[in-house]
């Protein structure tokens, strides 16, 4: 599944308040994740408010290749029929993952503790990013591995008949690698153990415990999280309903803080503290946020997020906040723009392998637009607060994020913002244009704009 073959040129224009009470589409991390402990479990399994967006649909298509039956019912309701650890099939033809990184990196720690072939690709985006993060621990377990030079897609596995379980340190900030050493080793015998430095995401962690599997988390003398997973469990069927993404409900909440009048509430947002790094970086620069109406669901807190239009000041985000926001800088960013004085934000050496070089095509992008700021080789400084914000079009790289804080960006500025191709938001907000028409904003295809 691809979007690159047509791209969508938009552009957002400054205009009204942005008001209303808003829904954002189900949690990226937790749909890929439902899908697939869904798939390995025993049993039918049900998702409720599924993210239903292309790399989502690419996780469905790639465990129904390995066996799994995924359906969805007239309410919208998913159902899984698990194959259970150990049973999947080979796949018949190669896996296409189209633009997501999250997809294919868990997909590779599943498919690659079984002693099956699978061949994956993905779109010029994905083709780019590191994979050995993934493959190294795999090629540890026994997993033979071709892949195309600098272990990029194109790339084939096929697992050992009995995967070794390791003890690995997870060597980057990544709860995508932390999750595919967990994955793999839910198919070896004995306990995987995965020492992680520096805190990421837990929603692999708090799932695999939903589904049976025996696994605990340890701090060390060192500060490190230790999580030791006992593998070959019997994964139970669950009954998930997946909150809202706190990195999609990031850009109405950024286009409300910076557009006057705007009083705009996003209910059911997620707000597991591994996510959250972006409201409290914002509520620093001083935006008016409240979280209202906090519950649980499914071991996961969640709330309605009422944001004012707010005047906001430069901060220096401190890095080690980085894990709790990596995808949420260039809106950070985005803010930063109308922000008094300077935002300064440290430790984003990971922005440089995302969609597309983040940092990059942040700094090329706020250019572009009249915002000055300094580019660093992990940091990017904003100097917010100027005038005549806005009049350019910005190359978006097959990356959503940079077409959703861009478009954010032209509905406060003086002068309306393009991008090159919204048409990658599918991957991960489907319906974004309409959500935001719907609060006020006026976002067009660039051909009705002119
Ligand atoms: O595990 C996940 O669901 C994700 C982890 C992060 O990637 P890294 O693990 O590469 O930091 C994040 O950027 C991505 O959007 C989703
Ligand atoms: C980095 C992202 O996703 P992925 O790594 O799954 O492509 C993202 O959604 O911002």
């Amino acid at each position: 599944m691809s979007h690159a073959s047509s791209p969508q040129p938009l552009t957002a224009s400054p205009g009204k308040p942005l008001k209303g009470r808003i829904r954002v589409p189900g949690d990226k991390s937790i749909s890929h994740r439902s899908i697939m402990l869904s798939a390995l479990a025993v049993g039918r399994s049900t998702v409720r408010g599924i993210l239903e967006s292309e790399d989502v649909l690419n996780t469905i298509a790639a465990m129904r290749a390995v066996g799994a039956r995924v359906e969805k019912a007239a309410d919208g309701t998913w159902t899984v029929d698990g194959i259970g650890l150990g049973s999947l099939l080979e796949p018949e033809s190669v896996i296409d993952f189209g633009n997501a990184g999250t997809g294919v990196r868990l997909a590779l720690g599943i498919v690659g503790s079984h002693p099956i072939a699978t061949t994956f690709v993905g779109d010029a985006s994905l083709s780019r990013r590191p994979m050995g993060r993934v493959l190294d621990p795999l090629r540890m377990m026994g997993t033979q591995v071709v892949a195309r030079a600098g272990d990029r897609l194109p790339l084939s596995v096929r697992g050992p008949e009995t995967p070794s379980p390791l003890t690995y340190r997870v060597p980057v900030a990544s709860a995508q690698v932390k999750s595919a050493v967990l994955l793999a080793g839910l198919n070896a015998p004995g306990v995987t153990t995965v020492i992680e430095p520096v805190p990421t995401r837990d929603h692999t962690e708090k799932m695999l415990k939903g589904f049976g599997a025996d696994i605990t988390v340890d701090l060390n003398d060192a500060g490190e999280r230790v999580i030791r997973l006992v593998g070959q469990p019997t994964l139970k069927p669950q009954d998930i309903t997946v909150p809202g993404d706190p990195s999609s409900a990031a850009f109405p909440v950024v286009a409300a803080l910076i557009t006057p009048g705007s009083d705009l509430v996003v209910e059911n947002v997620l707000l597991n503290e591994h996510r959250t790094g972006l409201f409290t970086t914002l509520k620093e620069m001083g935006a008016d946020i409240e979280i209202e109406n906090i519950r649980e669901t499914g071991g996961e807190e969640i709330g309605d997020i009422h944001v004012r239009h707010s005047k906001l000041a430069g901060v220096t985000v401190p890095a080690e906040r980085a894990p709790s926001m990596i995808d949420e800088y260039p809106v950070l960013a985005v803010a930063a723009s109308f922000a008094k004085g300077e935002t300064h934000m440290p430790g984003l050496d990971e922005l440089r392998v995302k969609e597309s070089d983040r940092l990059a095509a942040v700094a090329r992008g706020l250019e572009a637009n009249g915002v000055p700021c300094r580019e660093g080789e992990a940091e990017l400084t904003v100097i917010g607060g100027g005038s005549r914000i806005g009049g350019g079009t910005v190359t978006t790289h097959l990356d959503h994020r940079i077409a959703m804080s861009f478009l954010v960006l032209g509905l406060a500025g003086e002068k309306p913002v393009s991008v090159d191709d919204g048409a990658v938001i599918a991957t991960s907000f489907p319906g974004f244009r309409e959500l935001m028409a719907q609060i006020g904003a006026d976002i067009s295809s660039s051909k009705e704009a002119a």
